[in-house]
């Protein structure tokens, strides 16, 4: 695995007046409210870990945080616009690696990765490339099936390089990643976040960066 990148910075323009915001969001699951109130805004430059309990609503939170199901009440703001009527604004902005992660097995990584790219927003960085910083030299072509659990996280989060989102949302990201894997993707945070990236994400594992680069988020409190 080759050390941390430099990704095209995110170009929205200024970062005056961007932001992604929760207001008043809740969550109902089977009867049950998970969460309710909750309010939170995430900027420019910033990393968000929500924490939480198995089941406090984590997972819940980041796919109504993607536009992926509908809070019970309140709205999720981009740039201050509801993600309703902003869609093809904000998801043109935003890369999701949920918990399972969406490689296709029967597609190569390349091919999985060529098709996130005609998704979204090219980077400008080449699959190969990308999977090469993801320590996947050699495996650009092997049916994304045959590849070992961590392999095909890292497929999964090459994604994050070939294109260029503001918004990052990863969903227990380090889950069968090694120790080298950890430090690069945590690597690759922070330098998303100082280029004024902007990163939401899921881990019960304790993050290894420095305790200011991160806001925290706790659910089922
Ligand atoms: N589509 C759904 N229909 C019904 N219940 C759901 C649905 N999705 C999630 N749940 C329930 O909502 C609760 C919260 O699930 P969620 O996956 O958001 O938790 P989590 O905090 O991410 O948990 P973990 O730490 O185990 O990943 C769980 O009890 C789950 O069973």
């Amino acid at each position: 695995m080759q050390p941390a990148v430099q990704v095209q910075s995110p170009d929205t323009g200024t970062a005056a007046g961007v932001s992604l915001q929760a207001v008043d969001l809740e969550c109902v699951r089977d009867d049950r409210v998970l969460f309710r109130g909750l309010n939170f805004t995430l900027e420019p430059g910033q990393i968000l870990q929500v924490q939480g309990r198995n089941g406090s609503g984590k997972t819940s939170l980041l796919r109504i945080l993607c536009g992926l199901s509908p809070p019970a009440q309140g709205e999720v703001r981009w740039c201050g616009e509801d993600i309703q009527s902003s869609r093809p604004e904000y998801f043109a902005e935003l890369a999701y690696v949920g918990h399972a992660h969406g490689v296709k097995g029967e597609l190569t990584p390349v091919e999985n990765l060529n098709l996130a790219r005609g998704l979204g927003r090219a980077s400008g960085m080449e699959p190969v490339e990308a999977l090469e910083h993801l320590g996947l030299a050699g495996y650009e072509d092997v049916p994304s099936r045959f590849l070992s659990a961590g392999q095909r996280r890292r497929v999964a989060l090459a994604r994050l390089l070939i294109l260029q989102a503001r918004v990052w949302v990863l969903d227990e990201p380090f889950t069968a990643l090694d120790v080298h894997g950890v430090d690069f993707i945590e690597s690759m945070l922070l330098g998303h976040k100082n280029r004024g990236g902007m990163v939401m994400l899921t881990t019960h594992q304790p993050l290894r960066m420095d305790e200011s680069h991160v806001t925290r988020i706790l659910l089922g409190a």
